[in-house]
């Protein structure tokens, strides 16, 4: 019987078989580090005496916890400065490659990676960080680990791990104008439920993934995650080399022909049998937007908040009606009408130059409605270049929008950028979960597109509504 994509990957990757009996023990490719999730890990290897055992594997970067504006300040939340401050101790005590704030190259873990050409397919990448899932994008295994399985990656290189089950999520046809790379996951989210991906790796294919761009591919594949999945991935093809080409990391010469060889093999054989199999057709999306607090609690633009009251299954009636009372949202609303005050244009799910490029078209030669405050949030330093030399950032100053540095920002309101109590923002990140962006704070997740158009008019809407 032929293999799955990640039944390959994970083959070439086994150290040693662990039977059943026992876990797998896989060889790591490259791991990410950020402020949040390492200190314990390096304490631990501090306590035993080790060092990082492949630190040219290891590269690390500010992202959470870091302020959006003043980055030449000192930090002013004492918790933040010490979780930044302790990264750059561990980096330097242990050689760990560190962009720090205020470097060309520092961003959010997940834009940082792929943008270097660190994340390459058929790798294995971990981080302590859910949407590690995001460099599956690429055709590698990535995903998301704990606190102390960061500290055993960075003493061994290897992580124990039992096999995963495979699901494919098979999107056929032409995506209809407007509808983007997150309306299309939204969607799968909504279709299978936030725990519909648990204990599998999926596997995004079709016609509709293919026509994806490799900034779309990731999008998708970072969300699989608000699925409950542990990894999402997409077979490398012509877009995965093309954007790989020439980037820092990238193989070269001789070097890159053998490699696109080997990354051409790692495609699904034909007889290869999944776990579990959706189907969805791209035809039929629509932007798509959440109404309540989690990623799978989402409907069609055009549609309006649902009445729980018609939900037949209990658990996720109470479930709606909790979140209605949250969002503090009546059933029957029409989601058009539904108003925001802040617009939140970044993560590692929308925070890259193609999403920026996105919302900038929307808002050239119009302004973010009164009353409503828009942040652009590069998702990395790279970015905010990029869009500086494209003249993005005067499309968003003159539409007046707040462009600020890179980092994670309001995607969890880790630093400064936070909602305030019953504000509502429309998102492209990832999570809407109870107070995420703040608390008391209500989200939206929508995708670049909607979220410029729900700046102009003040509601949700998409850019349809503004002609
Ligand atoms: C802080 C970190 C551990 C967390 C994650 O794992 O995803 C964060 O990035 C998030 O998005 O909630
Ligand atoms: S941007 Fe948001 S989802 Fe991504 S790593 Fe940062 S906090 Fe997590």
């Amino acid at each position: 019987m032929g293999k799955t994509l990640a039944e390959k990957v994970w083959d070439q990757h086994v150290v040693r078989r662990g039977d059943g009996a026992e876990p797998d023990l896989l060889y790591i490719d490259l791991h990410l580090v950020h402020e949040v999730t390492s200190p314990q890990a390096f304490d631990g290897l501090r306590l035993a005496g080790r060092p990082v055992r492949r630190p040219d594997l290891t590269i690390a970067t500010e992202d959470h916890n870091v302020p959006t504006v003043g980055i030449d300040l000192p930090i002013a939340d004492p918790v933040s400065r010490t979780q930044v401050e302790t990264l750059r101790r561990n980096c330097a005590e242990f050689g760990v490659r560190l962009h720090p704030m205020g470097d060309a190259e520092q961003g959010i873990v997940h834009v940082v990676g792929p943008q270097l050409g660190l994340t390459q397919p058929g790798m294995t990448v971990v981080c302590g960080d859910s949407h590690t899932s995001t460099h599956g994008a690429f055709g590698a295994l990535a995903f998301g680990i704990g606190t102390s399985e960061v500290e055993h990656v960075l003493a061994t290189q290897t992580l124990p791990l039992r096999p995963f089950k495979t699901m494919a999520i098979t999107v056929e046809g032409d995506l209809p104008a407007g509808v983007t790379a997150k309306d299309l996951i939204l969607a799968v989210i909504a279709r299978i439920g936030t725990g519909g991906g648990q204990g599998y790796v999926l596997e995004y294919r079709g016609s509709a993934i293919e026509a994806l761009s490799m900034e779309a591919r990731m999008t998708v594949c970072n969300m699989s995650i608000e699925a409950g999945a542990r990894a999402g991935m997409i077979a490398p093809d012509d877009t995965t080399f093309d954007y790989l080409k020439g980037r820092p990391h990238a193989p070269e010469g001789a070097d890159w022909d053998a490699a696109v060889a080997n990354w051409r093999e790692l495609r699904t054989d034909e007889d290869a049998v999944f776990d579990a199999e959706v189907v969805i057709n791209a035809a039929e999306l629509a932007p798509f937007v959440t109404w309540g607090t989690n990623p799978g609690q989402g409907l069609p633009l055009s549609a309006s908040v649902p009445d729980p009251e018609a939900i037949a299954d209990e658990t996720e009636r109470v479930a709606a009606e909790k979140a209605l009372a949250y969002m503090g949202l009546a059933a029957g609303t029409p989601l058009r009408e539904v108003s925001v005050d802040t617009v939140f244009l970044g993560s590692c799910t929308n925070g890259r130059i193609e999403d920026l490029r996105a919302a900038a078209d929307v808002l050239q030669g119009r302004h973010v409605a009164s009353g409503v405050r828009m942040l652009v949030v590069p998702g990395s330093m790279r970015v905010r270049a990029q869009a500086e030399a494209e003249g993005l950032h005067k499309v968003f100053i003159d539409a007046g929008a707040e462009w600020r540095q890179a980092g994670c920002s309001m995607c969890l309101g880790m630093n400064p950028d936070q909602l305030a109590p019953g504000e509502r923002s429309a998102s492209t990140s990832n999570r809407n979960f109870e107070g995420r962006q703040g608390k008391g704070g209500r989200t939206h997740l929508v995708s670049p597109l909607v979220a410029a158009a729900t700046a102009v008019r003040g509601t949700l809407s998409s850019p349809a509504d503004l002609d």
